[in-house]
């Protein structure tokens, strides 16, 4: 019962709160990946004028979709510049995902003027809002997929009713192509959008969960090792255009064997996690620590070098200070790091030179006596 509580829980909080940046980052690959799709797509609609005026339809249809199409062509191209900005815009998805459902139901208001059954009988028109809701998965944010449920909704309901309410009593909405148009075929519908809607984010969520398992590191809760290989060049390079300082601290704790050693592997583990939570508690804005392996961190700073080297300096005398109880009771140890730091561009333009240079300094530390932060290179 608690295994339920806490998924109806996690998928709540997955659908209506807003993700972290990194599932937002890979949300922003799906809404380029759709963006280039929707480009194509709009492109190929250029055919259906050209088809209709080959095949002896009206210059007055032939023009009305070509103007469609223009239209759906020029939003196609304007997302697809905007998807592909190094700025992420997190209203685009929301943005495009309505200008989307727009667009079907623009489609569906014209058909409905000239044969209100039939474009209610469409299942090709109503299966693009069903398309529209399911493409969302793609953008990894639960509350896109329900704004863009929710407003298909709206715009389908509304256009349903619309129809209905507007016809005189006892008219019977019929279209010899596609049947009678009834409540209770409309009703079935709207079931389809609201399952689509919950199946939907229920995969968004999966998606959620795999990216966060092998993402973060099971014993500390950090991220680990992929999130340096797979973020922190996006991150060197933001900070390249904004010309915004970054600075990398490779953080080892000291003589971490000798815990393992004296008071075995569970208790070497209950020591990781409360050095992390020394670390981290006080963390500053736009900080990020990751796990890279054993009892090495890396902390990447917001700062020049010099802020930098004092911000590692404080945390590291807040480990010293805040000593290690392995049970109640049992005396305290003392935990220390050490630390190197190397800062972008200056030390290295790309994340593999940056952890060279650190880890260099981080060795010159250990040589130097432990227990501290070095910055530049000391003689050997
Ligand atoms: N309990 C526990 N120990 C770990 C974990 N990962 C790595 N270790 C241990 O961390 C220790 C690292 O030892 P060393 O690399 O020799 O370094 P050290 O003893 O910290 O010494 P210096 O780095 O030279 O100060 C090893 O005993 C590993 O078994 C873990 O997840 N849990």
């Amino acid at each position: 019962m608690s295994t339920l509580g806490t998924t109806v829980r996690d998928l709540q909080r997955s659908l209506f709160e807003r993700p972290d940046d990194l599932m937002l980052d890979i949300g922003a690959g799906g809404e380029l990946l759709l963006a280039r799709l929707r480009a194509a797509i709009s492109l190929l609609l250029f055919l259906l004028p050209l088809l209709n005026w080959l095949t002896d339809g009206t210059l007055q249809e032939t023009l009305a979709g070509l103007t469609g199409v223009i239209l759906a062509n020029v939003l196609a191209q304007a997302w697809l510049a905007l998807a592909k900005h190094r700025r992420r815009y997190r209203w685009l998805p929301f943005v495009t995902s309505a200008s989307d459902l727009g667009m079907v139901t623009l489609v569906l208001v014209l058909l409905l003027r000239i044969d209100p059954a039939g474009a209610l009988n469409s299942m090709v028109v109503f299966a693009i809002y069903l398309l529209v809701i399911f493409v969302t998965a793609l953008r990894n944010d639960g509350r896109v997929t329900l704004f863009a449920g929710a407003l298909a909704l709206l715009q389908y309901g509304g256009l349903v009713l619309w129809t209905f309410l507007s016809q005189p009593p006892d008219t019977l909405l019929f279209s010899p192509e596609y049947g009678t148009a009834s409540v209770s075929n409309q009703a079935q519908r709207v079931v389809l959008l609201v399952a689509t809607t919950l199946i939907t984010a229920v995969i968004v969520y999966r998606m959620q969960r795999l990216v966060a398992m092998s993402g973060i590191d099971g014993l500390t809760g950090l991220p680990n090792r992929a999130l340096l290989v797979h973020r922190v060049p996006q991150m060197l390079e933001d900070a390249r255009e904004e010309g915004a300082p970054i600075t990398l601290a490779l953080i080892d704790l000291d003589h971490f064997k000798r815990i393992n050693d004296e008071l075995g592997h569970l208790a070497g583990d209950r020591a990781l996690r409360h050095a992390v939570r020394c670390l981290r508690e006080p963390a500053e804005p736009g900080e990020m620590m990751i796990r890279i392996g054993g009892e090495q961190f890396v902390l990447l700073l917001r700062h020049p070098m010099g802020t930098a080297w004092e911000r590692v300096e404080a945390l590291r005398r807040r480990l010293a200070d805040t000593p290690f109880v392995p049970e109640a009771g049992e005396a305290h140890r003392s935990m220390t790091f050490s630390a190197g730091l190397a800062s972008f561009p200056q030390d290295g333009a790309d994340v593999s030179s940056l952890m060279r240079q650190a880890d260099l300094r981080l060795r010159a530390a250990k040589r130097l006596g432990r227990n501290r932060t070095v910055a530049r290179d000391e003689p050997a």
